[in-house]
């Protein structure tokens, strides 16, 4: 099939490679000429694990293109997929102009039949204002021409996209018409040879869906590190606890991990944009918006901990940080724990040793030439000297450090855990003191 896909994000490259490689014949347009030429050169602007192997496969095999040029990308592709950002608005709402600047270039130069697909993730009744942009752009060039919308939010997770997408869990598909469902069966049916995952419903409730999703999954984070504040506090442990509930099965395991607050470009923005669409209806969600709230404070809560044992000034003092993206297997550090930590050492006088296994470029782009920030090129470098430690990403080479090294390294030897790696017990027999999350009390090293 001829597919088109608009914008090469995270979400769009990996569509478009992932659909290349099923056999499709698929151009992904983007605005930005840097990223077209950075493709276009053979290399990936994001890090994905895996994604730079199926890019090179497809567009060394001519299924995979890259333009800027919007009316080549109008005319190749039956399927048009949106996929551009829509970033938080000042209220807290998706700003669609990207969607819709999309929808408009595709009604104002396609010439046959376009299933449009709404991949970004867009606030109920997206899908009806895109259809409007583009019949408004068709009927001023006084064309009837025959198209359709649907809805087909994504739920890949990045760092896991490309496994995600190939084995998706589900495929959501709001449609209205016919030919959109047959078309969008068609283009998905590779990816469904064990069941049928094509869950099919009505355009509002696709776009509902995305939103729930991801409320529910933010939900029980913020649940968890609430529970874990009260754990510290009451001397119980939310790793047991986390265990002893996640085996009912009408809980299960996943996302319940207590943290420094979750991150990313999804989890915040759709859980405002969901709060801001339900306040437009005149209805509150208080149980979302107490998890925007003490997602807020848990990102500060590593800073508190070092404030509770350091004092508020905390002038003249180096803390080396452990991590910088969202979370691992990415280079992502947008609404990144990280950034609300460096930024609250700063502010109350400290500096900062820095170290990501592939987020350094990304913090320099954030940080600029920012002199309190020192980018170290290890872990350990970074810990060389610093007042103490504090991990704020899950990498895996963060599992299994050199305690001892590390007892040597810091002035304080005290490791502030946001992710809560290790076993308490086992870090604190190498005399280190241990603060995690909703862990048991610190407990002061043997002299
Ligand atoms: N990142 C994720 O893990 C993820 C997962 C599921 C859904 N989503 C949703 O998918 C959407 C895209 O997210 P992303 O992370 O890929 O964003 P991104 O910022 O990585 O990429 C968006 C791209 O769209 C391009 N763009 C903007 N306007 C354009 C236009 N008119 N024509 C062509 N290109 C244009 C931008 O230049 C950019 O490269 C968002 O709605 C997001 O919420 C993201
Ligand atoms: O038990 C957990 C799980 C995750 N996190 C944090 O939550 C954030 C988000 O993690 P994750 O969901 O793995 O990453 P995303 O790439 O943001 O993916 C989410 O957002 C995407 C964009 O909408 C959806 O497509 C995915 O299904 C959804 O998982 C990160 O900061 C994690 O550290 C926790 O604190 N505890």
């Amino acid at each position: 099939m001829k597919v088109t896909v608009v914008g090469t994000g995270y979400v769009g490259l990996v569509t478009g490679a992932c659909l290349a490689d099923m056999g499709n014949h698929v151009m992904c347009l983007d605005v930005d000429a840097r990223k077209i030429e950075i493709l276009n050169s053979g290399g990936i602007p994001i890090h994905e694990p895996g994604l730079d192997e199926v890019v090179r496969r497809n567009a060394a095999a001519g299924r995979l293109q890259f333009t800027t040029d919007i009316p080549a990308a109008v005319s190749h592709g039956t399927i048009q997929f949106i996929a551009v950002g829509t970033p938080p608005d000042e209220d807290g709402s998706a700003d669609l102009q990207y969607v819709l600047a999309a929808a408009r270039n595709i009604g104002r130069l396609a010439t046959d039949y376009k299933l449009v697909v709404d991949k970004s993730t867009v606030p109920v009744g997206t899908a009806d204002k895109v259809k409007a942009a583009i019949a408004d752009e068709l009927a001023r060039r006084g064309l009837d021409l025959a198209f359709s919308v649907a809805s087909n939010p994504e739920f890949l997770k990045e760092g896991a996209a490309v496994e995600d997408f190939m084995r998706p869990d589900r495929i959501v598909v709001g449609a209205e018409d016919e030919r959109a469902v047959n078309l969008m069966r068609a283009l998905y049916a590779p990816f469904q040879r064990t069941r049928d995952k094509l869950v099919v419903m009505d355009l509002r409730s696709a776009e509902l869906t995305k939103y729930a999703a991801n409320a529910m999954l933010a939900t029980r984070i913020s649940f968890m590190n609430e529970l874990a504040l009260l754990a510290e506090k009451m001397g119980a442990d939310i790793e047991l606890v986390r265990q002893g509930i996640g085996s009912d099965p009408r809980i299960g395991y996943h996302f319940l991990y207590a943290g420094a607050g979750y991150g990313g470009s999804c989890f915040p923005k759709d859980v405002k944009a969901l709060i801001r669409t339900a306040a437009d209806q005149g209805q509150g969600l208080k149980v979302l918006q107490a998890v925007e709230d003490a997602n807020d404070a848990q990102k500060r809560v590593l800073v508190d901990k070092v404030v509770a044992r350091f004092g508020a000034d905390l002038n003249g003092k180096r803390f080396a940080i452990w991590g910088l993206a969202f979370k691992p297997q990415t280079d992502d550090m947008r609404e990144a724990t990280s950034r609300v930590v460096i930024a609250e050492l700063l502010a109350r006088g400290a500096t900062v040793s820095v170290y990501d296994p592939v987020a350094m470029d990304e913090a320099r782009r954030i940080f600029g030439d920012e002199p309190r920030i020192a980018y170290a090129s290890g872990p350990m470098q970074a810990a060389a000297g610093a007042e103490a430690l504090l991990i704020v990403t899950e990498w895996k080479e963060f599992r299994s450090p050199d305690f001892e090294g590390l007892k040597a390294a810091l002035k304080t030897p005290v490791i502030f855990d946001g992710r809560n790696l290790y076993e308490p017990a086992l870090v604190r027999e190498f005399g280190l003191d241990y603060e995690a999350i909703g862990r048991p009390a610190a407990v002061k090293p043997a002299a």
